[in-house]
């Protein structure tokens, strides 16, 4: 813990890096997967469970927060920590991609986003001055700028418009943050699938000398390869003594392969939202507990889990209450899969510090294939 914002890297093994961000509120081991947490929840989790799974930190998210309970709320409230009882590090995202995937978006310009909430059809106008101010309001340790994440695949000219008024964007953003040491406000890197555009992004956010770096635009439905090609082109443009966060990534295999490319923090939703929908992640692969095979299969998924909702219930059981449409299903399948990624995690960074992450890799991925023995 330290009374400013820090990041230290402590080991490599190729691309990979194992680090820690140092704040206020908590230490972030990295690589880092961080439970998205969006109206102030993770779904189906109580916060001191998702803590013992291995969390340091989990996301908040600005745009549905702002709209209910209302950031001026919230702040009214004591600040989201206090609201949602979590005393560790909390990143929020700016809001600029929920509006474009969740609202009816009315206007985009120079100025801002302009957009009818799509909880009560009120108007809200937010400004990368807003953004920040809103953010500042739930009491967000790292913040992230408000840009423009085009979907792809797109028009060079339209990738290139977005990247360049996020770059605009992000020093408004770093304007309006000011100097709050305890505290970071990341940038994020834009550029679609274009190389060139990329590393303009990357080097120009550089010089802006940010506490830390988002890789936006990508996981918006490019295959893998391109992702991890434009992992190829921004990181290296990167400063390597900075956090690089990859927006919205993955799959455990996104995670590994991301990992060897040089990323060092995570989030998605797929841990959570998969298992309410009765998807199962394992060592040895992913099970769909909808599948009728499993209705009398007394199993666990993983006997050898230290996790109970791993250890401790039959696969038929699992498969009655997702059957059965459950909240327990959603919530024993969400802390199973919330462990496997933490437990991901751990052997990640274990990896990486005695320099086998390739054997780790290419030994995780073999599991995978062993399927639902
Ligand atoms: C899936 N592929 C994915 N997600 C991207 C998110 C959103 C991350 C966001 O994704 C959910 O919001 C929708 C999560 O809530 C459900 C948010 O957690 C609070 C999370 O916030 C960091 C991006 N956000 C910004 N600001 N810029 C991006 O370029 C970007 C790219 C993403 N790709």
């Amino acid at each position: 813990m330290t009374e400013t914002f820090q990041f230290k890297l402590l080991a490599t093994d190729g691309k990979a890096r194992r680090g820690e961000v140092s704040m206020p509120r908590g230490t972030i081991r990295t690589p880092a997967f961080m439970p998205v947490g969006t109206v102030g929840t993770v779904k189906a989790m109580y916060l001191d469970q998702v803590r013992e799974l291995g969390a340091d930190i989990i996301l908040g998210n600005t745009y549905h927060l702002m709209l209910r309970p209302g950031a001026e709320r919230v702040a009214r409230l004591g600040g989201l920590h206090n609201f949602i009882r979590w005393d560790r590090p909390i990143l929020t995202d700016s809001g600029g991609f929920q509006v474009m995937s969740l609202s009816s978006l009315r206007k985009l310009n120079e100025q801002g986003v302009t957009f009818k909430s799509h909880v009560d059809g009120a108007l809200y106008h937010m400004s990368p001055e807003r953004s920040i101010e809103i953010q500042g309001l739930l009491d967000s340790d790292i913040q992230m700028q408000l840009d423009e994440c085009v979907a792809l695949p797109a028009e060079p000219n339209e990738i290139e418009r977005a990247m360049e008024m996020s770059l605009r964007w992000a020093e408004r953003c770093k304007a309006a943050f000011g100097d709050q040491p305890g505290k970071a406000m990341f940038g994020i890197v834009q550029g679609g699938d274009i190389p060139k555009l990329r590393e303009r992004s990357a080097l120009a956010l550089r010089d802006l000398d940010l506490k830390g770096y988002a890789v936006g635009g990508l996981a918006v439905g490019e295959p893998q390869e391109v992702m991890l090609d434009m992992l190829d082109v921004t990181c290296p443009a990167l400063p390597a003594e900075k956090p690089r966060y990859l927006m919205g990534v993955g799959t455990p295999d996104d995670i590994l392969k991301s990992v060897a490319h040089g990323i060092d923090m995570f989030d998605c939703v797929m841990p959570t939202r998969s298992g309410r929908h009765g998807l199962a992640f394992t060592r040895y692969g992913r099970i769909n507990l909808r599948n009728a095979r499993h209705a009398e299969d007394t199993r666990p998924l993983d006997e050898q889990s230290t996790c109970p909702a791993t250890r401790d219930y039959s696969r038929a059981y699992l498969h009655h209450l997702i059957r059965s449409n459950e909240s327990l299903g959603g919530m024993l399948l969400s802390w199973n899969n919330l462990a496997y990624y933490q437990e991901l995690m751990a052997g990640i960074r274990k990896a990486i510090e005695e320099g086998r992450y390739a054997d780790f890799m290419a030994e995780t991925q073999e599991n995978w294939k062993r399927g639902d023995l």
